[in-house]
């Protein structure tokens, strides 16, 4: 069997373009216009190509957006006085510090110091405690698991029954993406560096999320005939056939030989990426509705 790509571009610029319209009514009829900062500590490259993605998004999206970057001797008190700032700050509705911050800098101070209804990221304790707790309609949902969830149901339809394997126990992936699945009613099993016989663990999922960080890992016939496949990995491999020093992006899922195996399955690039983008602008949304009083729009059926 040759699986369907799922392009998870395509139906990221769907959601964005929802998006947009849900963003101008809101505007027009509340005056809230959704606010997004996202900070950044030091210069990291490849950090910077995501974070300025997120601002374009915004924009697209009709959001008010600011980017804070700092240097990256930063101190963490002048960090930590940043977001409390941004806390207090009425036009914005959504927070994201981008991971990973250096190493001085004491990453779960920062993340906790987050207003949950602004953590538009999701990884607040608040946040992942009522997601843990069966709450997920009150908490913010993190955007990677949130979108993958979102492919995920746009090919399967209901998801009950279903056994889902996440390779992977991450706070910012794994686990959030793990409780998504179990309150879908899916029967989930979590995989890690220690799991034994991971390929035979693998081989009874239904559904197969990808999010080890290691390129190309889960192969072909690791994968059950008619899978559905979501890779969360984004690694640059040495791309040599390009040229002397050129990279490419590869996911975690050997994609080659698992096409032949899947039902279903996302590409990288151009899969679950830019749904977490997405997923980020619906997030800022849904904080800047909330604070209007407004309830939640639910993103999947926005799709169609
Ligand atoms: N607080 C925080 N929240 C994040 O959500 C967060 C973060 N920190 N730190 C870094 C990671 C990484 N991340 C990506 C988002 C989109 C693409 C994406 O759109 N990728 C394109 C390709 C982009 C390229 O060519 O490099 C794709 O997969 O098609 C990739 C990576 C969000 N992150």
């Amino acid at each position: 069997m040759t699986a369907t790509r799922i392009d998870g571009k395509a139906i990221a610029g769907e959601l964005r373009a929802k998006i947009a319209v849900e963003a101008e009514k809101l505007i027009n009829e509340t005056k809230v216009v959704p606010g997004l900062a996202v900070i950044i500590v030091g210069e990291d490259p490849a950090s910077q190509v995501y974070v300025a993605s997120k601002g374009r998004a915004a924009n697209e999206c009709n959001f008010h957006s600011v980017q804070h970057t700092l240097a990256v001797d930063t101190s963490e008190e002048a960090l930590l006085s940043l977001v409390d700032e941004l806390n207090n700050d009425i036009a914005i509705h959504g927070i994201l510090v981008q991971l990973p911050l250096p190493d001085h800098i004491d990453e779960s101070k920062v993340l906790n110091l987050i207003r949950p209804d602004k953590d538009v990221d999701g990884f607040h304790p608040i946040n992942v405690g009522l997601l843990t707790a069966g709450e997920r309609d009150k908490a913010m949902v993190p955007c990677t698991p949130a979108g993958s969830l979102i492919l995920t149901k746009r090919v399967l339809g209901d998801l009950s029954g279903k056994t889902a394997v996440v390779v992977g126990r991450s706070n910012i992936v794994g686990k959030p993406m793990a409780a998504l699945l179990l309150a879908e009613s899916c029967t989930v099993t979590i995989a890690h560096s220690r799991t034994k016989d991971l390929p035979a663990v693998v081989r009874g999922a239904d559904i197969v999320v990808a999010a080890v960080g290691r390129p190309q890992m889960v192969k072909g016939d690791w994968i059950k005939e008619g899978a559905c496949v979501i890779d969360v990995g984004i690694n640059r491999i040495p791309a040599p056939e390009r040229g002397e020093g050129k990279t490419r992006l590869v996911g975690d899922v050997d994609y080659d030989s698992a096409v032949e195996r899947a039902g279903f399955i996302t590409p990288v690039p151009g899969g679950v990426g830019p749904m977490t983008i997405a997923l980020l602008m619906a997030n800022t949304l849904t904080a800047a509705r909330r604070t209007a009083g407004l309830d939640d729009l639910d993103y999947a059926s926005l799709l169609g």
